[in-house]
């Protein structure tokens, strides 16, 4: 096929640790998506909270911006410089019920290279946590949930499909995109250090292998401020479930290549897609609200 003659798509992915600081945080997300850039990626990942983590959940409002805000143009306009995609995942976007709800969207943003606004998903399961003694998380004290699935968007390194963070523990949103067409399932995530450590390489790898999907998940890592630390590990699986990529301490890229040959191999050899048992358990993600291409 033709796909297979020209050179595989090369896609990057950036770990970073954001802090309160937004102008910080953006020198150093242009820096990571120049450099993804000049070697070549055509879509590059930034990590959930790639604009900001705040120190409470006072200061994560009041940071907050719209799409159409100063933030955006300026990622906008990297995008166009750079000619890449841009997966900006987690924006602490303000919509127009801020005034009444004050509070804000988790969203995935993803640009195409002209900085045009190819698509937005906003997280829907929010993670409300509590491990008792260790760490405390209450995402829908401060942010709405979304209230729908996005279809997989064409790239040039595959179809892919957008989910955040704390999604990444529902398999029914990956089976959901992998039913819509996904080839790549894409977690911009700020994993916490102990629920990190135990589930995150599991929970990714098992969403690429029951999806048969290359997985990309940019993570945030280290101290983002006094007193959140988060989990990093940046990682890229391949749909066969094995890690190709992974980025090490602190900010940084890791690269891959993507490969749709293989992935069809993967589907063709273990056709678990038509092995379903509907008839036992309902067709888990065929229902979801989205439309099949
Ligand atoms: O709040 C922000 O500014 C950015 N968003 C986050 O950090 C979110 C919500 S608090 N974190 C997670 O979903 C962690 C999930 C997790 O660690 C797990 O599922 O184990």
């Amino acid at each position: 096929m033709a796909a297979s003659l020209g050179p595989k798509p090369l896609v990057a992915v950036g770990q970073v640790t954001s802090t309160p600081d937004k102008e910080q945080n953006f020198s150093g997300c242009e820096a990571l998506v120049r450099a993804a850039a000049r070697r070549g990626a055509c879509l590059v990942f930034l990590p959930e909270g790639f604009d900001y983590i705040g120190r409470d959940s006072a200061q994560t409002l009041s940071l907050a911006e719209s799409l159409d805000g100063d933030l955006m143009a300026r990622y906008s306009k990297l995008a166009r410089d750079c000619g890449v995609w841009l997966s900006l995942g987690g924006f602490h976007e303000r919509r127009a019920d801020w005034p009444s709800t004050q509070r804000i969207y988790n969203c995935h943003v993803l640009l195409d290279p002209t900085g045009r606004l190819a698509a937005a998903y906003r997280k829907t399961h929010l993670c409300d946590v509590e491990l008792e003694g260790r760490v405390t998380m209450k995402e829908s004290s401060f942010t709405n949930p979304g209230t729908e699935i996005v279809p997989p968007i064409s790239t040039p390194a595959g179809m892919l499909g957008l989910s955040i963070c704390y999604d990444l523990r529902f398999p029914e949103i990956s089976l959901a995109l992998r039913h819509a067409g996904a080839e790549i399932l894409t977690y911009p995530s700020a994993f916490t250090f102990p629920t990190g450590s135990a589930h995150w390489e599991v929970l990714l790898r098992a969403r690429a292998i029951e999806t048969q999907c290359y997985v990309v998940a940019a993570a945030q890592a280290g101290r983002n401020h006094e007193s959140r630390v988060s989990y990093g590990h940046t990682l890229v699986v391949d749909p066969w479930g094995a890690v190709v990529a992974q980025c090490s301490e602190g900010p940084g890229l890791c690269y891959a290549e993507i490969d749709l040959e293989y992935l069809r191999r993967v589907r063709r050899e273990i056709p678990v897609q038509s092995h379903r048992r509907a008839d036992l358990y309902g067709t888990v993600g065929l229902q979801a609200a989205l439309s099949v291409p």
